[in-house]
């Protein structure tokens, strides 16, 4: 593949809206850029964080879905707004390797983080376990719920002690609330990953990540992290779609 990059707020800013008066701050509307980078390319992929403040907004996808509505060509999702589905395809793939049980105990566990961070990956994740032959559930501290439409065939623990008992894999992020949108209301250091807690269980994040915030060095430094074959399988996952989706585009 010839792979072009373009952040597209280095050059000007896109304008979303339809029918806006193009006199401030906005140089392009995204039915011409669409239409043009369509023409430049046979893939579109798109990453587009969240705003975290205007959650209506965030939550409509507007960036990825006006990509979709006005390009031509397929538009692959890599992290949107509200999930990040080749990274849920990544350690999906990585636990299915190194899992030695039938249905291994998976915790999504939440730390601490001096940035509001987006609920794309935990999101994503909790989808993929809801697919994956795996005890599943979630531990993170009251007010920090992901959008419950995500959560609700999934267990919630608010005590990340008990949680963890007897888990194989340990996936730990930080998420800005979801319920008091985009905010940061608590970095309990209690909730940091330590090899204490890990147990004897595998270590998993997306990366990057905040040494000695989210987790303290004993844990990645250590064996039982797995997030260099996470960020392997990334590029995995993504030839994976990238192909079926250009053996398609050629039938
Ligand atoms: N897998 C990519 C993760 C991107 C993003 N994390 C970040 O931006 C961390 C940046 C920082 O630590 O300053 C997130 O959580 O969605
Ligand atoms: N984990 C992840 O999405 O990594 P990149 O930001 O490098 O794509």
């Amino acid at each position: 593949m010839e792979v072009m990059i373009l952040n597209v707020n280095d050059a000007w800013q896109l304008e979303f809206e339809d029918g806006t008066v193009m006199n401030t701050n906005t140089s392009e509307h995204i039915k011409e850029a669409a239409q043009v980078i369509s023409q430049y390319a046979d893939v579109i992929a798109v990453r587009a964080f969240p705003t975290l403040k205007d959650k209506k907004k965030d939550e409509s996808e507007y960036v990825l879905n006006s990509f979709v509505k006005y390009a031509s060509v397929p538009v692959i999702n890599m992290e949107s707004a509200t999930s990040h589905p080749l990274q849920a395809l990544t350690d999906a793939i990585t636990i299915s390797e190194l899992t030695t049980k039938r249905k291994p105990k998976v915790v999504l566990s939440w730390a601490p983080h001096p940035k509001a961070l987006p609920q794309a990956v935990p999101n994503s994740f909790v989808e993929m376990m809801q697919l994956l032959e795996v005890d599943f559930c979630i531990t993170h501290p009251k007010d920090y719920e992901l959008n419950p439409e995500i959560t609700k065939h999934s267990q919630i623990n608010y005590n990340q002690e008990e949680a963890l008992k007897d888990a194989d894999f340990v996936y730990v992020k930080n998420w800005s609330s979801y319920k008091e949108y985009g905010q940061i209301l608590s970095q309990d250091d209690n909730w940091r990953m330590t090899k204490a807690k890990l147990g004897n269980a595998k270590f998993m994040h997306c990366l990057p990540v905040r040494r000695n915030v989210v987790v303290e060095d004993a844990v990645l430094d250590s064996n039982q992290s797995i997030v260099m074959q996470q960020a392997n399988n990334r590029t995995f996952a993504a030839q994976v779609v990238l192909k079926q989706l250009v053996e398609n585009l050629n039938k």
